[in-house]
């Protein structure tokens, strides 16, 4: 099962960025190509594809797999990036997540309104950096198709936040 695989290499690191947070170190899985492989395997096996016009993809763990995501379902890639990353014009929101406060930011042209969004990103904690996303999705007129991470923490409760926003949420391995 991917969630055990994940569960095997996904390295804790106490104390970082801050006391108190234990993070969860991705970097291990990226050792494994064929462990990177079975991840987009899963994403596309348990999302539904038909649903989805665009992934975006949130900076910058979310870029890691983002991108061969939206490749494996012939869909475009978004980027969404941290605040003066972006060139173009872009919309903002800011947000707070487990271990302090950021702003996120999207180009203003990129993606059509009425596209259907499907967010990206590596892990979901509080789920502070997607409901911002989710907001700027909306604020350009797209709607959210759903979620994909590959590890949620939902001793923090952050699928609750996203409800309102979509349903269709698919995590690899929860804790
Ligand atoms: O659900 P939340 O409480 O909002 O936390 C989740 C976010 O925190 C991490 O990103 P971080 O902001 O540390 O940036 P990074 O990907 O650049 O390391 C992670 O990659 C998510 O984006
Ligand atoms: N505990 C955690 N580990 C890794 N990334 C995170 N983002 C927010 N909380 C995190």
């Amino acid at each position: 099962m991917i969630d055990q695989r994940l569960k095997s290499v996904v390295r804790d690191v106490y104390d970082f960025p801050q006391p108190g947070i234990v993070f969860k170190d991705i970097t291990p899985i990226l050792k494994d190509p064929a462990l990177c492989k079975a991840i987009v395997d899963a994403f596309e096996a348990r999302l539904q594809a038909d649903t989805i016009d665009v992934v975006a993809g949130i900076e910058s763990r979310g870029f890691l797999f983002g991108l061969m995501l939206a490749q494996r379902l012939g869909k475009p890639f978004v980027p969404i990036r941290k605040q003066g990353k972006l060139p173009y014009r872009t919309v903002a929101q800011s947000y707070a997540l487990e271990y302090g406060e950021a702003t996120i930011e999207v180009h203003e042209d990129a993606f059509n309104a009425g596209a259907r969004i499907l967010i990206h990103d590596d892990l979901l904690a509080t789920g502070g950096t997607v409901a911002a996303t989710s907001q700027l999705v909306q604020r350009l007129g797209g709607l959210v198709a759903g979620y994909a991470f590959i590890i949620s923490l939902d001793f923090l409760k952050g699928k609750e936040r996203l409800a309102d926003y979509s349903t269709q949420v698919v995590s690899l391995a929860a804790y």
